[in-house]
C-alpha cells in the first residue's frame, strides 16, 4: 500500500488532478472504462490514419511506389534536399513502373502518352498552389497562375512576341552581338581557360536583359563585372532552392541563416537583388523620352489591349512578368550550353563532325553564318537535342491537379484532386523510345528510321508540352543555334583539370546546374 507521504511521478511534474486515477494499493495508474476507451479510440484512428489508410485502404493506396514516399510528405523531401530529386524519381521509375507515387498525395508519370495527357491544351489541368511561390509584386505571371483560363488570357497578350519571326526580328541581332562579346572573352583568357558556365549565364542573363528592356537598358555582364553580382548570386542561390520550395517560410528566417552561413544568407537576397534592379530599370525606361522607338518586351506590355475592365496591365504586373522572364530565361540557357559545350569537350570526335558541317557553310559579308543554314545542319541539332534529353534544364515540378473523376495512365487509377506531374527527364530516359538511354549519343537523331524518329519526338518533351509550353523556347533554340555554331566554327574546346562527371553532376535544383557550379573548359583558337 503507498504511503501518504510517498510520492510519485505525478507529484514530480505536479499533475494534481492524476491522483484521481492512482491505486492507492499499488500506485499503478487505473484509468476509468471510459477515457481507456477514448485512449483506445484515438490510438486506431491514428493508425489507420497514419498507416493503414494510406498503405492500404486510401485512394492512392493501390498506386505503385515506396511505402515511405506514400507514408510522408518528406520522405522525397529528404532527398530533395541532398538535390537529388530528379535521379530519385528516375530510379523508383525504373522499379515500381510508369505510374509512381512519390508523397502521399503526389503522383509522377514516365510514359509520353500520360505526360501528353497531363499537359495537352485539351486536358486543362489547372496548375497545383506551388506556383504561388513565383508570384512577384503581389501579381500572378503566367508561370504561376493557377487556373487554366486565367492562364490563357494572360499568354495571348505577350505570346506573339515570342514567336519565332518575331524573336528574330526583335533578337537575332542583339543575340549575334552578345556572342561576338563571348567569344572576345573566350579568346582573351589566359592559357585559354574558361568557366563557361559563368560566362554562358552573362550570355543568357544580358540577352534577357536586353530583350525584356530594350538593348539599351540591358546589362553587359560578360564584359562588365560590375553587372555581375545579380548573376553569381543566382546561380549560386540554386544550391538552395529545394529549401525554398519546400519550407518557403522558413527560408530566410534568422535561424537557417545562423544554421546554414554567410554564404546562404547572402544568395537568399538574390531573389530581393533582382527585384529592386527590375525596379531601377523599369523607371530608367520610363524617363526614357526614346523608350517607344526601340524594341523591348516591356514596351509590348505597357502597350496590350487592355482587358474587358478596360484596364492597362498593371506596373507590378508587367515587373511580375520580367522578373519571372529573366530567371527562366537565363539558368535553363545557360545551363543547356555548359552541358552541350562538356559533353562536345569529352567527345572530340562529335566536335570534329560538328566543325567539319560548319566549316563548309557560306559565310556573309560580316563573316556570320546564317540562321536558316544553321536550322538544316543534322549535327549541330543532333548535339543540341541529345544534350536537352539528357540534361533538360527545368526542375521536372511541373504539378498539375487531376481533374474530377480522376484518371487512369498507364492502367493504374489517379484519383481526383492528386497532384500529378511528368518529370521530362525521366520521359526522356523511355527505353522504348531511346535505346542505351543514359549515353549521350547523337547518332540517335541522325541515323533513325522514320519510325524510331517518330517515337523519340513523341518522349522529346524538354520545353514542356501543351499550353504552358516554354515561351521562350524560340528564343532559347536561336541562342543555342547560332553561340555553338559561331563557337565551334571558330574554335575547339577540351576539358580543363577541374572539369569531371562528378563536378558535371546536374542537380536537381530549379534549374538543373552542375554540382560544382562552374565548368571549366579550354579554348583553342583555329
Ligand atoms: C534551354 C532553355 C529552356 C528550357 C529547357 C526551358 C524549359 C521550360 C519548361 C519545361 C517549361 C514548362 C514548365 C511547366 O510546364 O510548368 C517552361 C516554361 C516557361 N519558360 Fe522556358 N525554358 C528554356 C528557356 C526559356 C527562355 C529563353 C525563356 C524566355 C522568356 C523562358 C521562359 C519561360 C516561361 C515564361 C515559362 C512559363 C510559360 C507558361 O507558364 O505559360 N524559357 N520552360
Amino acid at each position: 500500500m503507498a504511503s501518504e507521504n510517498s510520492s510519485t511521478v505525478f507529484d514530480f511534474f505536479y499533475l494534481p488532478h492524476i491522483h484521481n486515477y492512482v491505486s492507492h494499493e499499488s500506485g499503478l495508474l487505473v484509468v476509468p472504462p471510459s477515457l481507456a476507451a477514448a485512449l483506445v479510440f484515438g490510438a486506431v484512428l491514428l493508425i489507420y490514419t497514419l498507416l493503414l489508410e494510406p498503405l492500404f485502404f486510401g485512394r492512392s493506396a493501390q498506386i505503385p511506389g515506396p511505402k515511405l514516399a506514400g507514408l510522408s510528405w518528406y520522405y522525397l523531401t529528404y532527398f530533395d534536399l541532398k538535390l537529388k530529386r530528379n535521379e530519385k524519381i528516375g530510379e523508383w521509375h525504373r522499379k515500381y513502373g510508369p505510374v509512381v507515387r512519390i508523397r502521399p498525395n503526389e503522383v509522377t508519370v514516365a510514359d509520353p502518352a500520360d505526360f501528353r495527357e497531363v499537359y495537352d491544351t485539351k486536358s486543362k489541368y489547372d496548375k497545383t498552389k506551388y506556383f504561388k511561390r513565383f508570384a512577384l509584386y503581389g501579381e500572378d505571371n503566367l508561370f504561376s497562375t493557377e487556373k487554366y483560363v486565367e492562364h490563357q488570357a494572360k499568354k495571348r497578350k505577350i505570346a506573339h512576341d515570342y514567336t519565332k519571326s518575331r524573336v528574330v526580328l526583335n533578337a537575332e541581332a542583339l543575340v549575334r552581338e552578345r556572342i561576338a562579346a563571348l567569344l572576345k572573352q573566350f579568346k582573351e583568357a589566359p592559357n585559354g581557360l574558361v568557366d563557361v558556365f559563368i560566362l554562358f549565364d552573362c550570355f543568357s542573363h544580358d540577352v534577357m536583359t536586353r530583350f525584356l528592356y530594350g538593348e539599351k537598358h540591358g546589362t553587359n555582364a560578360i564584359e562588365d563585372r560590375n553587372d555581375r553580382p545579380l548573376v553569381v548570386n543566382l546561380k549560386r542561390s540554386q544550391i538552395y532552392t529545394p529549401i525554398w520550395v519546400n519550407f518557403p517560410r522558413l527560408h530566410g528566417s534568422w535561424l537557417l541563416n545562423r544554421m546554414l552561413g554567410p554564404e546562404y544568407e547572402r544568395t537568399g537576397e538574390a531573389g530581393g537583388d533582382v527585384k529592386r534592379h527590375i525596379e531601377t530599370i523599369m523607371r530608367k525606361h520610363d524617363s526614357d523620352p526614346h523608350h517607344d522607338e526601340f524594341y523591348s518586351l516591356y514596351r509590348t506590355m505597357r502597350y496590350a489591349k487592355p482587358d474587358a475592365d478596360g484596364k492597362p496591365m498593371s506596373r507590378n504586373y508587367m515587373a511580375s512578368e520580367m522578373y519571372d522572364h529573366l530567371k527562366a530565361g537565363q539558368q535553363t540557357t545557360a545551363s543547356t550550353l555548359t552541358y552541350l559545350t562538356w559533353r562536345l569537350s569529352r567527345h572530340p570526335e562529335w566536335q570534329r563532325r560538328l566543325q567539319h558541317e560548319l566549316r563548309a557553310l557560306p559565310v556573309s559579308d560580316t563573316n556570320d553564318l546564317s540562321l536558316a543554314d544553321l536550322e538544316a545542319l543534322p549535327v549541330l541539332n543532333a548535339v543540341i537535342r541529345e544534350t536537352l534529353r539528357l540534361h533538360p534544364a527545368a526542375s521536372g515540378r511541373g504539378e498539375r491537379i487531376v481533374s474530377s473523376g480522376g484518371r487512369t495512365y498507364s492502367g493504374v487509377f489517379v484519383p481526383a484532386g492528386t497532384t500529378i506531374i511528368g518529370p521530362n527527364l525521366v520521359v526522356h530516359q523511355n527505353p522504348s523510345a531511346f535505346s542505351d538511354a543514359f549515353s549521350w549519343c547523337p547518332e540517335r537523331w541522325i541515323n533513325a528510321s522514320a519510325e524510331e524518329m517518330k517515337a523519340m519526338e513523341y518522349s522529346f518533351v524538354p520545353f514542356g508540352h501543351g499550353a504552358r509550353i516554354c515561351i521562350g523556347q524560340n528564343l532559347a533554340m536561336m541562342e543555342l543555334r547560332l553561340l555553338v555554331g559561331s563557337m565551334y566554327r571558330a574554335c575547339s574546346t577540351e576539358l580543363g583539370e577541374s572539369c569531371s562527371d562528378d563536378s558535371m553532376y546536374q542537380l536537381g535544383s530549379l534549374a538543373a546546374v552542375p554540382r560544382a557550379l562552374k565548368c571549366e573548359l579550354y579554348f583553342k583558337e583555329e
